[in-house]
């Protein structure tokens, strides 16, 4: 168990386990929708991902704090597509070394978020509460887990 506000579930490939706020995940294996999805998010992505992690933010009060996907076994430079279903939530990103560097963007339904480049390198970012009532929401974060040494 993970005590987080949010409810999370690890799927991946067999080995594609991961640690995530120091905890290691082994994956579940894929479901059936998530399995048909994945072709169009590598093809968007240009990354063959072998692993989502999947986050239900139930209410407003559920979130995501600042931080970094840089975890080693993502590689440097990983390729994180982010796909959003269900209630609008904003996306927020602050530059790490200049944080009045700010960007926000709201994630509706449906869209896909790709993190690219030196994204993780140079900003963190986080899913703030907020205050406005708010459909349930579930963000499907596709991920390339590099073999472990
Ligand atoms: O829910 C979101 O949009 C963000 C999820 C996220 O940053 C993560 O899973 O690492
Ligand atoms: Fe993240």
């Amino acid at each position: 168990m993970v005590d987080s506000p949010r409810l999370s579930c690890w799927i991946g490939d067999p080995g594609a386990s991961y640690v995530y706020s120091r905890v290691r995940f082994e994956p579940r294996p894929w479901p059936q929708a998530l399995a048909a999805l994945r072709p169009r998010i590598d093809a968007a992505a240009g990354v063959a991902m072998n692993s989502v992690l999947a986050n239900l933010y139930r209410d407003g009060r559920d979130a995501m704090g600042w931080h970094s996907d840089d975890e080693p076994e993502l590689g440097p430079r990983p390729v994180i597509a982010s796909l959003s279903l269900g209630g609008t939530r904003r996306f927020a990103f602050r530059h790490r070394h200049d944080p009045a560097r700010k960007h926000a963007i709201d994630l509706p339904h449906g869209s896909l978020l790709l993190m690219a480049g030196d994204t993780q390198a140079e900003w963190k970012h986080a899913l703030p509460r907020t205050a406005r009532p708010v459909p349930a929401r579930i963000n499907l974060t596709f991920r390339r887990i590099l073999p472990s040494p």
